[in-house]
């Protein structure tokens, strides 16, 4: 019988990182972030921009501020819980960050109860604070994403075939 797809769980590769399912066959981050420290309610990341994420000349996309926000995030309270998902991301933008330049992202379990976790973090770079974010995520219910397979299918189809959004 074929597995749950809730089996699925981010378990450590096998150099020891928490990846997600994109780029644990890489078993590296193709984000640029790195675990520096880690302690039980927060962790501190060593994090440099690829130039394929740039947005702006030799500045990070957006984009990729709010990727890194949700992957350091979801590792912080891996730690602790296996299954999540994000519920909410909120995001201050207060400086550019450059492409190639080494910045740290200190990220902290404010709050955990129940299924119910908040998380922040500070972007550092060069004693600057580029960013800050907030999150709110959930742990996952038992059936999650085969609830969510089962969803679209349930959508009426629109005219040219494609399922209309509801
Ligand atoms: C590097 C380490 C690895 C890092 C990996 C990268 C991390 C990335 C993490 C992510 O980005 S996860 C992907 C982004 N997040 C999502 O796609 C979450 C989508 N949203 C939801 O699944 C729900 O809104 C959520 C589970 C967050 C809701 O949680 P709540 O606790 O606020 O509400 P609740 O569970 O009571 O469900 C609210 C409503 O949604 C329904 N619901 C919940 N889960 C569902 C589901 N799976 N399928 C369909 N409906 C669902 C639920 O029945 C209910 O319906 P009603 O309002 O009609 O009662």
């Amino acid at each position: 019988m074929p597995e749950s797809p809730d089996a699925f769980a981010i378990e450590p590769s096998p150099s020891g990182r928490l990846l997600c399912g994109g780029c644990a066959p890489h078993d590296s981050c193709r984000l640029g972030v790195e675990i520096a420290d880690a302690q039980d309610d927060k962790v501190r990341f060593d994090v440099i921009c690829p130039p394929l994420w740039h947005g702006g000349p030799g500045v990070a996309h957006g984009g990729w501020k709010a990727a890194v926000f949700d992957d350091v995030f979801s590792v912080v309270a891996l730690r602790v819980e296996p299954r999540l998902v994000t519920k909410s991301l909120s995001i201050s933008y207060l400086r550019p960050v450059p492409v190639e330049r080494p910045v740290e992202v200190l990220a902290r379990i404010d709050r955990h109860a129940g299924r119910q976790w908040k998380v922040s973090a500070d972007m550092t770079l060069a004693g600057m604070v580029p960013a800050i974010a907030r999150t709110e995520l959930r742990t996952r219910h038992p059936h999650h994403v085969a609830r969510h397979e089962a969803w679209p299918a349930r959508q009426p189809m629109s005219h040219n075939g494609s399922r209309a959004e509801s």
